[in-house]
């Protein structure tokens, strides 16, 4: 007898279609039913407006949960980074898979790395945060770089680079390592350098929250600390009361001694976009058992980050 398919809801990029196939094929493994893909189309994927514009927050995700809430899919594949950090009671983060490599790179033309492109180099990207984070490196070191606000997904911004219009794009090393195109980069961004989007890297399977079968099932494919440590950034972000197109960086990561883990770290940035002013800040703490205490890291790095002048740098797009 052959089980009724599930349906994974998802967007039809290309980005989205592979890790979707991924999550489909890992979810079809531990609940031997069918995963059959119903393709969606998002705001973000239709609108041509600059996404800080539009507002940021959630454009790719809004459709993929009507669909789940209508009962038209039974689940659905989030980057985890595009995911609006308050969760709706009626839906359920059934998995947060483990995190790819959550590091930036750069994709440059002649094979340059981000320090070695020559005076007044263009580099696109759509990210106040990277463009914050690449100024203020720039400021410090004496580059002479120019960045510049492009959008589109991930192959579009791979030819600008080669189309010649921009010596180099930014984006993440996760997304181009989905869709198989990471021996493109030309240079991996320290995340002393670029610290990444809160929950970059990371997946997040979501269904509705009454669905307690099947939120056991995808349960299987949970990675409790990856899940601890984007809480913990996603918190930070929360508490500084930004969007996910405002430019924060976020990154919880463990600190081991040897092979004993000893405390999860939490670093996180705020700034300007033309790089003049940043405050980042770190802090460690035992690593979070519970929900409450990975929140509880966040909320603490935020506020000494307010202490600091946070709120007045993240401009008009903070909300
Ligand atoms: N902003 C769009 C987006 N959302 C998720 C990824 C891929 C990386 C990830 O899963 O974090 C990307 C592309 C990029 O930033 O290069």
């Amino acid at each position: 007898m052959t089980e009724k398919a599930l349906r994974l809801g998802t967007r039809r990029s290309r980005l989205a279609m592979a890790q979707s196939g991924q999550v489909a094929d890992a979810v079809s493994q531990v609940t031997g039913r069918p995963v059959e893909l119903v393709e969606i189309t998002t705001y973000g994927d239709v609108s041509r407006e600059q996404l800080a514009q539009i507002g940021g927050t959630g454009v790719f995700v809004t459709a993929l949960r009507e669909a789940l809430l209508k009962g038209e899919v039974d689940f659905a594949v989030h980057s985890l980074k595009d995911l609006p950090t308050g969760q709706p009671d009626e839906l359920s983060l059934a998995a947060v898979p483990l995190r790819e490599d959550p590091r930036d790179v750069i994709v440059a033309r002649d094979a340059l790395k981000f320090t070695d492109l020559p005076r007044g180099a263009r580099i696109g990207t759509g990210s106040p945060r990277r463009m914050a984070q690449l100024n203020a490196y720039a400021r410090a070191h004496g580059l002479d770089i120019e960045t510049v606000a492009i959008r589109g997904n991930v192959d579009t911004r791979i030819r600008y680079v080669h189309d010649g219009e921009l010596d180099a794009v930014v984006l993440a090393a996760a997304g181009l390592h989905r869709i198989g195109r990471i021996d493109e980069v030309t240079d991996f961004l320290s995340v002393d350098t670029v610290l990444p989007a809160p929950g970059q890297g990371a997946l997040a399977i979501e269904c509705t929250a009454d669905n307690a079968d099947l939120i056991a099932a995808l349960g299987e494919l949970d990675d409790p600390f990856t899940r601890a440590a984007v809480t913990a950034e996603r918190s930070l972000l929360a508490a500084l009361e930004a969007g996910c197109s405002a430019p924060v960086g976020a990154l919880a990561d463990l600190l081991a001694d040897g092979q004993i883990v000893k405390e999860m770290r939490l670093r996180g940035v705020v700034g300007t976009t033309d790089g003049s002013r940043m405050v980042q800040l770190s802090t460690t703490g035992p690593v979070p058992e519970t929900y409450d205490q990975a929140m509880a890291l966040g909320r603490e790095l935020a506020a000494e980050m307010l202490a600091q002048g946070a709120a007045g740098l993240m401009g008009e797009r903070a909300q």
